[in-house]
């Protein structure tokens, strides 16, 4: 069956406290999303602002595959503002439930159902698709519900949506209440929240009861504890509804359940929109999360080098993710045995226990230990010395609150001496474009994640920075640990960088 997909993350998920994308963040996304095959994209909410409206009408303006849609109150400004914006449908809005009706809209039901039908009316009559949406639907009596759908499909909505608000489903439920819908005549759509944690599984559970659309956001991001994650739901449909554990992209037709979207970019789509919203995404989310396919206890690493089936419920790469063995309290031979491997050391099977007993150290004084480091006890184990591709020399940096963040930053290259300067948003950032300026004759290394901790807690703590860097197809992490949050980034980028350099060399 083919279920389509309606992404909302630039409406409910800009929704999320404290979101507020600009125009060309909102196409960025919204390309993407129709890059990887999202059917209906609900780009805003064009009554908003005129910000709001710009935004819609850049999306509506590219020319994309998808359908176009605002969301709009069941009043006339709020279709008015979309056609305006020139979107392709509305999703026309309209609680239900008598808590909404009576407190919120303090109207009768009456006033709503007539008000409902008219925005619908008017909406059609302008040549949208109207997809008629209830909101707090889940808490609405059914009676009420089917008359309100049932007469927008007499004047021809061409889809109707199911709302569950405040997240009350259970899967249970879900599918009982989106059964009872879908004897409506057209096709019907389901709009999860996770207040419970459940929206996923009442997606799943709407979906298996006749629900042929379903709402979602990339990473779930939305009104307060979120939406549907598109991510969980697309690999939900095509692996548990389908040829679970087994699933290869070949299978793409073999699930009950059948979406245009591109699971191979899920996490590309992940992170891109983390990056622009700025919300970061917790380690273990369940598909994108940076620990979704992370492995740091020995039992496990140890059963996923032998067969990856034994701790990996899909393999990674299939959403376009990356496995990795994490190196801490809980690491076991093989799995540091895997990582020497992947930085081509090699050790006697003396040496090899005596760099184990250091990482199992670390993790027990609670480090984690990063790529660089384990590279660094090695080389003292095997009493090697490399030397350093690029030195730091000297770093400067000028800020405050009437300068723009400057840094000057001499560095040694192949015993070369290269000056450079960077403005940045502060001034680290302008620190690292110095640095990465200064390097570029030599690589184009990406600074793909930054993490900063202040270890003891004061102004005066030691800074704990950690940084994910990307030359090509190589990744590596790297640390540093100094009193400086200045010196600690440069050394941490640059340690990583002389790393990915080397294998370059
Ligand atoms: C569950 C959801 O996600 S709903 C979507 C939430 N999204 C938004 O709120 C989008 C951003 N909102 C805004 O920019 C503003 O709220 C606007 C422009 C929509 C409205 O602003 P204002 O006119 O100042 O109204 P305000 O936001 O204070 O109150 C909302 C009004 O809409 C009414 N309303 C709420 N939902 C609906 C609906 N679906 N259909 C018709 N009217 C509605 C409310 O009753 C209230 O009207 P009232 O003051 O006459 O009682
Ligand atoms: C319409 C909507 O976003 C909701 O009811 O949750």
């Amino acid at each position: 069956m083919k279920i389509k997909v309606l992404d909302t993350t630039l409406r409910d998920g800009e929704q999320t406290p404290g979101i507020s994308l600009t125009a060309s963040e909102k196409l960025r996304i919204a390309t993407k999303l129709d890059e990887i095959g999202v059917n209906i994209i609900e780009a805003g909410s064009a009554i908003t602002s005129h910000g709001e409206r710009k935004s819609i009408k850049e999306i509506t303006s590219e020319g994309l595959n998808a359908e176009i849609a605002s969301f709009a109150r069941a009043v006339k400004i709020d279709v008015d503002a979309a056609l305006e914006c020139d979107v392709d449908s509305v999703h026309l809005v309209v609680p239900t439930s008598n808590l909404h009706i009576e407190h919120k809209l303090k109207k009768s039901k009456e006033e709503v159902l007539s008000q409902a039908i008219d925005a619908s009316e008017y909406a059609l009559d302008h040549g949208l698709i109207v997809e008629l949406s209830a909101e707090d639907a889940t808490r609405s009596e059914m009676k009420f519900l089917k008359e309100i759908f049932n007469q927008g499909v007499d004047v021809g909505v061409q889809r109707i949506c199911a709302c569950d608000t405040v997240g009350m489903l259970t899967p249970e439920k879900s599918f009982e209440f989106y059964k009872e819908l879908s004897t409506i005549n057209a096709p019907l759509s389901v709009h999860c929240h996770n207040d419970f944690g459940l929206a996923v599984a009442n997606t799943l559970g709407a979906i298996r009861a006749g629900a042929t659309e379903f709402h979602c956001t990339v990473n779930g991001i939305g009104e307060r504890a979120g939406n549907a994650s598109l991510e969980e739901i697309i690999v939900s449909l095509k692996t548990l509804y389908g040829k679970g554990q087994n699933y290869t992209i070949e299978d793409n037709d073999s699930s009950i359940y059948k979406t245009d979207i591109n699971i191979q970019e899920l996490y590309s789509t992940s992170k891109l929109v983390s990056r622009l919203t700025g919300v970061y995404l917790q380690p273990n989310k369940a598909i994108v999360g940076e620990n979704a396919f992370a492995h740091e206890s020995g039992i496990h690493a140890d059963g996923v080098i032998k067969n990856a089936a034994t701790y990996e419920p899909i393999v990674p790469e299939l959403v376009g993710h990356k496995r990795k063995f994490i190196m801490g309290k809980h690491i076991g031979t093989k799995g540091l045995k895997n990582n020497l491997d992947e930085l081509g050391i090699k050790a006697s099977d003396e040496q090899f226990m005596e760099i184990f007993d250091k990482v199992k150290a670390l993790g027990d004084m609670g480090k984690c230990v990063t790529d660089v480091d384990l590279q660094a006890i090695a080389y003292n184990v095997l009493e090697l010395k490399r030397e350093q591709k690029v030195k730091l020399e000297e770093v400067t940096i000028v800020s405050g609150n009437k300068v723009i963040p400057t840094a000057s930053i001499k560095l040694k290259i192949d015993d070369k001496d290269i000056l450079e300067a960077g403005v940045g948003i502060g001034p680290v950032d302008a620190a690292i474009v110095a640095v990465k300026k200064g390097i570029s004759e030599f690589a184009d290394v990406e600074l793909e994640e930054y993490h900063v901790d202040a270890i003891t807690g004061g102004t005066d703590a030691l800074i704990d920075v950690i940084v994910k860097l990307r030359l090509g197809d190589k990744i590596i992490s790297a640390r540093s640990t100094q009193p400086d949050i200045i010196n600690a980034s440069v050394e941490a980028y640059l340690s990583g960088v002389n790393r990915l350099l080397e294998d370059v060399e």
